[in-house]
């Protein structure tokens, strides 16, 4: 085996291991040949892209900064229109130029977004009036609709998760770059959204102060140019491992591995085994890697992921995203900050307020109340407070659409409209206006910090 073989098979030495979740696909000839196109295939970031994500995260871990991580629960191909991807976008850059504002720290923005086509699910199958079928496991394994044909894994759709995370994250960076993020119309936006929304008052005068200081610095001559273009990173959870490790590259310049599927993958509550296959995938490439800790996670087995992931200690390697459940939070966190900060590791810490907080209306809707949402952000803050640890950011379902799929909000959503724009494929999404209720409220507490 030549270096680069060895080296190449070590995205691979997961294939021994027991891989949850993994689609059971009909065709294993099929999958081995698009496994194999894959691989020819460019990739979709670049390592140093990846590396410089590493050090943003490191400044999370240090507490210099803030992770504002956001985006669809799952993407799905027939979303990937301009409009769909702009107001996603639009909303994380509104969200981010507040909570940048408040924390005073650079706000680090990572989508989920351009590759999150996967879903872990809590049961193999699905059954309705007596008929049993695959679950929908997301975009790159099988079809939403409720039909043998659909629900049948298809290794296709796997290179078609490619090409639409290509086609999104080419936007993205036409968007970022190309003059559309541009600070002070960013913030135009958010004054229109103070305006029209029925909290907009209470957010008032932190939108004042936002724009006094972005008066002040034109009236300082800073350079209009330095407002135009914004850092913005891709990351998806790293569920399918037979495309993560088709898009996993040796990069020329250090020898080592990275998923260039994505900047930053997570490794999801489901999937987090310590001998898993998961984990092992995650520990041998160069990325910055979360991994979801929910209410059972136990002080050992935050210890033991930061052994397999981070041995080195290196602050912005990994990033625990915790989602505890607001009812939980308070009781379960301390003891995973106290554990792993007197063990010397500098993880970020980041609050995914969604995941713990999810229950079915009678309607059959699974939805969220955007008041435990908020409550599991206080908890996080509450529980670094005391700790004297930081805070380090949110991981949140999102969109830009006006859907009602999560209650609540200023401009609230009732359990009776539930159904009126019920979009998600799989989990439900803070709509625009509830995300940016979530950013000022969080930046009051960041604040209050
Ligand atoms: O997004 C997370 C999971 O994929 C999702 O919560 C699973 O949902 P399920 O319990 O309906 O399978
Ligand atoms: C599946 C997800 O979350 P978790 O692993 O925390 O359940 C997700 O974030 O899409």
């Amino acid at each position: 085996m030549t270096v680069n073989a060895e080296i190449h098979a070590g995205g691979n030495t997961w294939r021994s291991l027991p891989a949850a979740q993994q689609p059971e696909w009909p065709d294993q000839e099929a999958l081995r040949d698009v496994i194999a196109e894959l691989e020819s295939y460019p990739p979709l970031v670049f390592a140093g892209e990846c590396d410089q994500l590493r050090q943003r995260l490191g400044a999370v871990a240090r507490g210099e900064a803030f992770l504002l991580q956001g985006g669809d629960c799952a993407e799905a191909f027939d979303a990937v229109g301009a409009d769909q991807i702009r107001n996603k976008l639009k909303t994380l850059l509104q969200m981010g130029a507040v909570l940048t504002y408040a924390g005073q720290v650079p706000v680090v923005k990572v989508g989920r977004i351009a590759g999150q086509y996967s879903k872990p699910r809590s049961k193999p199958t699905e059954t309705r009036d007596g008929v049993t079928l695959p679950t929908y496991r997301g975009d790159s394994v099988n079809g939403f609709a409720f039909t043998a044909e659909a629900r049948t894994p298809d290794p296709q759709r796997l290179k078609r998760m490619y090409h639409a995370s290509s086609a999104t994250l080419n936007l993205v960076r036409a968007f970022t770059t190309g003059g559309y993020a541009d600070l002070r119309q960013v913030h135009a936006w958010n004054q229109d959204f103070v305006k029209s929304s029925p909290s907009g008052q209470r957010y008032e005068a932190l939108a004042r102060e936002i724009d006094r200081a972005l008066n002040f610095m034109n009236a300082c001559g800073t350079d209009p140019e330095e407002f135009k273009t914004v850092e913005f990173y891709s990351s998806h959870e790293a569920l399918i491992l037979d495309y993560e490790s088709a898009l996993t590259r040796t990069d020329s310049r250090t020898g080592n591995l990275y998923d260039v599927s994505g900047h930053m993958v997570w490794i999801g509550e489901r999937t987090r085994q310590l001998d898993g296959a998961h984990i092992e995938f995650a520990s041998r490439i160069r990325n910055p890697i979360g991994v979801k800790l929910g209410p059972t996670t136990t002080a050992e087995d935050a210890l033991t992921l930061i052994e397999r992931l981070d041995p080195e200690r290196e602050p912005g390697r990994l990033t625990f995203i915790t989602r505890m459940g607001a009812g939980k939070i308070r009781d379960h966190l301390p003891e995973l900050v106290e554990k792993v900060t007197a063990s010397g590791a500098q993880v970020a810490w980041i609050c995914d307020p969604m995941h713990g907080n999810t229950f079915e209306a009678a309607s059959g809707h699974k939805t969220r109340r955007f008041d435990d949402v908020l409550d599991e952000v206080k908890g996080f803050f509450e529980v670094h407070k005391s700790l004297g640890t930081h805070p380090g950011g949110i991981h949140v379902e999102l969109t830009g659409d006006d859907v009602t799929e999560c209650v609540g909000g200023g401009d609230e959503i009732f359990v009776d409209d539930l159904h009126q724009r019920y979009e998600t494929a799989c989990d439900p999404r803070l709509n625009r206006s509830q995300s940016l209720d979530l950013a000022f409220l969080v930046a009051e507490m960041y604040r209050d910090q």
